[in-house]
């Protein structure tokens, strides 16, 4: 039996009935989606708590205390429905988060490995492949060329050991990177560096003297050749042309040796 006797009772029936119509239409739309079985069961409690309240209105059944569970389980229905909603937000901020951390560390190993490739290990100065990829702009910016080969090196390293070979190495690399601006400075080859500067101030012998410095016990010495840095030449062509200046240079050394 049916009890609607005045027109603000039937206006408020007719309300709960398009909720609860809203309520069970999000229910059916949200099923394929609703893998969070709390969010599930708190919907779920949420339209229960609205049937009552429509029967409620529509009966007049007094023997079932209808008014406090309509209330009450429609309540609990959005509570339920507010934490699910949280946790699952919880849940994709932590997923977001992790996902970040991910990208940050790949960042990093990229240019780790982007830095391993173009950088030598002994020495951290660009290595042969970096020297060629830079080349152009550094020739275009530089004034001179630079090629450097130790002397009696393997000498050193055969009487001090290699681990002495190494330092040698690094101290070298290290006084260059004083003379010349660090990125401009290669170790092309074992005991090979090119470096690339506009200054054109720069002597020999105090060249030598610096890159020696710290080494000059070990009986190495450095072999220097120089060309003037044209960014219009092959790559190729230009390092051939301070090669030879430093096998001249070598040359040249070992024949003073020799003629004293
Ligand atoms: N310790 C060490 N030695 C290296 C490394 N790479 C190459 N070498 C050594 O460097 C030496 C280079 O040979 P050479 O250029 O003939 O040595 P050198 O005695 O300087 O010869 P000259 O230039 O004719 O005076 C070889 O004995 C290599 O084994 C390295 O990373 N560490």
């Amino acid at each position: 039996m049916i009890l609607l006797q005045n027109p603000a009772q039937y206006a408020g029936t007719i309300e709960e009935f398009i909720w609860l119509a809203v309520a069970l239409h999000v229910l059916v739309l949200s099923l394929p989606h609703l893998k969070y079985q709390l969010l599930l069961y708190a919907w779920i409690t949420y339209c229960v708590g609205l049937i009552l309240d429509l029967f409620d209105d529509l009966m007049a059944i007094e023997f079932i205390p209808v008014n406090t569970f309509d209330t009450s389980l429609k309540h609990l229905g959005f509570m339920l429905v507010c934490y699910g909603l949280h946790t699952i937000i919880q849940q994709k901020r932590d997923t977001i988060a992790a996902l970040n951390h991910e990208i940050a560390q790949r960042h990093k190993l990229e240019q780790k490995l982007k830095f391993d490739a173009t950088h030598d290990e002994l020495t951290g100065l660009g290595n042969r492949r970096a020297c060629f990829e830079q080349f152009e702009p550094l020739c275009a910016s530089s004034a001179y060329l630079y090629y450097f080969d130790l002397d009696n090196f393997k000498q050193a390293n055969d009487r001090y050991g290699h681990h002495i070979g190494d330092q040698i190495l690094q101290s070298v690399a290290q006084a260059m990177s004083k003379q010349f601006s660090a990125n401009a400075c290669f170790r092309i080859g074992g005991d090979e560096f090119v470096a690339f500067t506009q200054d054109d101030s720069l002597q020999e012998e105090g060249l030598r003297a610096a890159l020696m410095e710290e080494v000059f016990e070990y009986g190495v010495g450095v072999s220097i050749g120089r060309t003037e840095a044209d960014p219009s030449v092959d790559p190729d062509v230009l390092l051939h042309q301070a090669d030879l200046g430093m096998y001249e240079n070598k040359a040249n050394k070992a024949l003073r040796k020799s003629v004293r």
